[in-house]
C-alpha cells in the first residue's frame, strides 16, 4: 500500500468482519482501550461535537491537506455501510473542513460518523441528525477544495496508527482504534473485562473497599504506610 505519494485513492481494503465490529459497538472506549492492552488511543484532544455522540464502524481513512476539504468528498465515493471516515491531516489545521452537508452525504453512503484531526462547523445540526463526529476543534471557518491528499492509506490521526479497515470506537472518553486483525480477540478481552468489573461494582456498592478488594493493605503495610489519631 502506498504511503508517501498524494494522490491515491485505494479503491479495495480489507475491513474487520462486521460481526466483530457489531460486539465492539456494545463496550466503551475505556473498556475497549483496556481490553487492549493500553494501546490504541487517540490524543485526548479530540472531542464529541456534540454530548452523546458515539460510533464504532471500520476506517475509511484520509489524509487531508491544511485548509482543504476535497479529499473528504473523494472519501465519501469509498464509503459502504458500517464505515467511519478517519481523516488525518500533513498538518495542523483547525478550519470546519466538515458540517451538516457532508454529514448528510456521508450517511446516504452508509458512513456512521467522523473523527477527524481538524476543525468542523455546523454541530447543531450534527446533533440533530446525531450524526457522530469527533474533532479537534469546532470552527465555522470554512476550506478550499483545491489540493490532492489520499484516501484509503495508512494514517497517523492524533497520534494513533489506523489503516484502512481497522475498527474505530468513539465516545466522550475519547477515541481508540483496533486493528482489523485483533477485532475478535478484543472484542472477548472486552467482555470479561466488563464481567469483571460488575463484580467488583457489586463489592463497591456493598461498601467493600478497593484496599481489600485489590489486595492493597499488605504492600501498603510493607511500604510503611502508618494510620495515626
Ligand atoms: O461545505 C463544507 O465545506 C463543509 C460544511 O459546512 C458542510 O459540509 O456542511
Ligand atoms: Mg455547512
Amino acid at each position: 500500500m502506498e504511503h508517501t505519494r498524494l494522490g491515491v485513492v485505494h479503491t479495495a481494503i480489507t475491513r474487520a468482519d462486521p460481526k466483530d465490529v457489531a460486539a465492539l459497538s456494545a463496550f466503551g472506549v475505556a473498556t475497549v482501550h483496556e481490553a487492549m492492552g493500553r494501546v490504541g488511543l487517540m490524543r485526548p484532544y479530540l472531542r464529541p461535537a456534540y454530548t452523546r455522540a458515539r460510533l464504532c464502524g471500520t476506517a475509511v481513512t484520509v489524509l487531508l491537506q491544511p485548509g482543504d476539504n476535497w479529499m473528504l468528498h473523494v472519501a465519501a465515493e469509498q464509503i459502504e455501510e458500517g464505515d467511519v471516515v478517519v481523516a488525518a491531516c500533513t498538518t495542523e489545521s483547525e478550519d470546519g473542513f466538515f458540517g451538516e452537508l457532508l454529514a448528510t452525504s456521508f450517511r446516504a453512503r452508509g458512513g456512521r460518523g467522523l473523527v477527524i484531526d481538524g476543525g468542523v462547523r455546523d454541530v447543531s445540526e450534527l446533533e440533530e441528525m446525531d450524526f457522530p463526529v469527533f474533532a479537534r476543534a469546532v470552527n465555522a471557518k470554512g476550506t478550499v477544495k483545491a489540493t490532492l491528499g489520499s484516501v484509503n492509506v495508512p494514517v497517523v490521526c492524533a497520534n494513533a496508527l489506523v489503516r484502512p479497515g481497522d475498527v474505530v470506537v468513539a465516545d466522550r472518553d475519547g477515541v481508540v482504534v483496533v486493528p482489523r486483525e485483533r477485532a475478535a480477540e478484543v472484542a472477548e478481552a472486552a467482555a470479561r473485562r466488563e464481567a469483571g468489573e460488575e463484580s467488583k461494582r457489586e463489592r463497591f456498592r456493598a461498601g467493600e473497599l478497593g484496599l481489600d478488594l485489590y489486595g492493597m493493605r499488605g504492600p501498603l503495610a510493607e511500604l510503611g504506610l502508618r494510620y495515626e489519631d
